[in-house]
């Protein structure tokens, strides 16, 4: 999937925005399979505002935010869902977890929606390979923030999709766990030729990226 913003100029910063150069509002931008994009932007200017645009979760929007070339203002019901299930993922700032579900059901929640892209085992590997295998049965309103960013970046990738959005993925990671958790993202991005768009305050070197930092 393509994700396209036309001039976009969120409503709520636009006195603001009319003031600084932005290398992402009011700008024809295309986000392509296999691309590698990083936002870095200071705090309060719009990068969560921007993460919510991309996923139909607010239209208080100028300009057009296309998927495939169709408005996403027409995509609605079924159509919608099924973007949502195979074509687009997101890890949340706000990771919004159930949180008296355990670790294992949130991911599982995502992996059987449809037809399942992955066996329920490659849950434990993935889980394994970001050191929260003892969190998998604990519910995740008690799981540490860490350990909660690691189970919602588990649930974002045991679906299909061809666009990952990461809205700030690592805040709450300390440097190792952070790489190793950007190895295994690389890896799923690259399984499915997947382009990844990431926000984050700082400069870090986990992905090749295209940087914009001006937002
Ligand atoms: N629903 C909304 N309606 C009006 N203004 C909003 C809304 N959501 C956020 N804002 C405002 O828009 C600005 C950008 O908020 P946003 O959360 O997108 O920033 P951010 O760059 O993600 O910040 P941070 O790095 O602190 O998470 C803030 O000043 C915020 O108060």
């Amino acid at each position: 999937m393509q994700v396209t913003l036309n001039n976009i100029i969120p409503i709520p910063l636009k006195e603001n925005l009319s003031k600084r150069p932005s290398d992402v509002w009011h700008s024809q931008i295309q986000f392509e399979k296999g691309c590698r994009v990083k936002i870095k932007a200071p705090s309060g200017t719009g990068k969560t505002t921007l993460v919510h645009y991309l996923y139909k979760m607010r239209s208080d929007y100028e300009g057009t935010v296309l998927w495939d070339n169709k408005d996403i203002q027409e995509i609605h019901g079924d159509e919608l869902a099924v973007r949502r299930q195979q074509s687009i993922s997101v890890i949340f700032q706000d990771l919004r977890l159930f949180t008296n579900l355990t670790a294992r059901e949130n991911i599982e929640l995502n992996r059987v929606l449809q037809k399942p892209f992955y066996e329920s085992h490659v849950i434990e590997e993935m889980a394994d390979r970001l050191g929260i295998t003892h969190i998998l049965g604990q519910p995740a309103g008690i799981c540490s923030y860490g350990e909660q960013q690691r189970i919602a970046i588990i649930r974002a990738l045991v679906q299909p999709f061809s666009i990952l959005v990461m809205d700030e993925p690592f805040s709450h990671l300390d440097k190792r766990n952070s790489e190793k958790a950007a190895v295994l993202i690389e890896e799923e991005c690259a399984k499915r030729g997947a382009g990844l768009i990431l926000t984050d305050l700082d400069e870090d070197e986990y992905f090749n990226y295209t940087t914009l930092s001006n937002l």
